[in-house]
């Protein structure tokens, strides 16, 4: 019997040779849902053995996380001791059987984890206990890294982002909008709201007859790819994460050759040796976390602005407020008192579930 690699080998082999027609689109539907089985099979610890099922092993701390990624000597040590520069006792860390080295960043009040994700290209390939663990944190973060060696950036861009999809990461993309409901009977029932310019119906029954889904209603509302299908019934283990690629060394390059690499989507030129453009590059971090930072007021004085509440921006309601700063807050609580762009009056009042913006000022009344 063949292993799952070999198949998966197989199954991209014969998908290379097959033309895209109508003939063909059942077939290549099939071959997709197969290879998607089988790359979560592969990345799915089995249990016993001792191999990957161990599940962390990363002491998780902060707010959020980057994951970094990059080939041997582009320069992602030098980056990520310039930006955990001044917590560099992280690296006294002792866990032998750490998959990643933890530092951390300090940026505008939030504690920001940065976790290295070592030998993730090369070894994660096999699915072997390691390579399988780094990808399980990958797929934890809350931004990626991809840093590039200016010298050959689009090639080692796609290497990289190819792996990470076969992994099951989907990176700067949001879930496909599509809505799947599984039923006991009454048939497959595909409603779209526009055109399908993608997507066969045949290459949709081939995905569903592989996954032995003979009942379900498919509401399909963007202009779906057969993947994106895929995706939404792999949605376990699929994870959406944005990635910024930091190309490095661009001291090494004219000013011409620096115009042409500012035009690649989601980069950020830096040079990490000498410190260059490391501002941008946080910045950026920032608006991809999506954090919010709520400062909070005690009654008759002013705002704290050293130490805000840093909250994910999904979660950022005055509960989720309450619940970071002490459990129990809630228990005695009255309503809000909040100052910002989450409100029309300043000040408002508002209760639990009120919405807070980022740098919004909260006091909270007890009864
Ligand atoms: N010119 C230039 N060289 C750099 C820069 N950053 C790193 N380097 C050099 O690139 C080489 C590799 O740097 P590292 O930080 O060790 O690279 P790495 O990606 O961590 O490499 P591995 O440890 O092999 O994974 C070193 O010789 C650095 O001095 C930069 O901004 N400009």
């Amino acid at each position: 019997m063949s292993t799952t690699i070999e198949k998966i080998k197989e199954i991209e082999s014969e998908m290379a040779r097959t033309q895209k027609n109508k003939n063909t689109s059942y077939h290549l539907g099939q071959l997709k849902a197969k290879l998607a089985k089988l790359k979560r099979e592969l990345l799915t610890p089995t249990g016993g053995g001792g191999g990957g099922g161990s599940g962390f092993d990363v002491a998780r701390t902060g707010v959020a996380s980057v994951g970094f990624i990059g080939f041997p000597s582009v320069g992602k040590s030098t980056l990520m001791n310039k930006l955990t520069g001044q917590h560099s006792e992280a690296a006294a860390y002792e866990f032998t059987t750490l998959t990643t080295v933890p530092g951390q960043v300090m940026y505008n009040g939030a504690k920001i984890q940065i976790l290295d994700l070592p030998g993730i290209i090369e070894g994660a390939k096999d699915g072997k206990g390691r390579g399988r663990q780094v990808i399980a944190v990958a797929k934890t973060c809350n931004l990626i890294f991809i840093v590039l060696d200016v010298n050959k950036p689009l090639v080692d861009k796609r290497v990289i982002e190819n792996e990470l999809e076969g992994f099951g990461i989907r990176i700067n993309k949001k879930p496909p909008n599509i809505v799947f409901k599984k039923k006991d009977k009454g048939g497959i029932a595909i409603t779209a709201t526009q055109p399908l310019t993608h997507i066969d119906h045949d290459e949709i029954k081939a995905v569903m007859g592989e996954y032995r889904i003979s009942s379900a209603d498919i509401s399909i509302r963007c202009d779906a790819t057969i993947d994106d299908l895929i995706d939404v019934l792999e949605a376990r283990s699929r994870s959406y994460i944005p990635v910024i690629y930091a190309l490095n060394k661009i001291d090494a390059i004219s000013i011409q050759e620096l115009d042409l690499l500012y035009r690649i989507p989601d980069a950020c030129p830096i040079s990490s040796e000498h410190g260059w453009n490391i501002d941008e590059l946080l910045e950026m971090m920032w608006k991809k976390l999506k954090l919010r930072r709520i400062y909070t007021k005690p009654k008759g004085r002013a705002p704290d602005y050293t130490a805000p509440v840093v909250l994910r921006s999904y979660a950022c309601t005055v509960e989720n407020f309450c619940d970071a700063i002490h459990r129990t807050i809630k228990d005695d609580f009255k309503h809000a008192i909040v100052y910002g762009r989450s409100v029309k009056h300043q000040p408002q009042r508002v209760g639990l579930s009120h919405e807070l913006a980022d740098e919004d000022i909260v006091s909270i009344v007890k009864r």
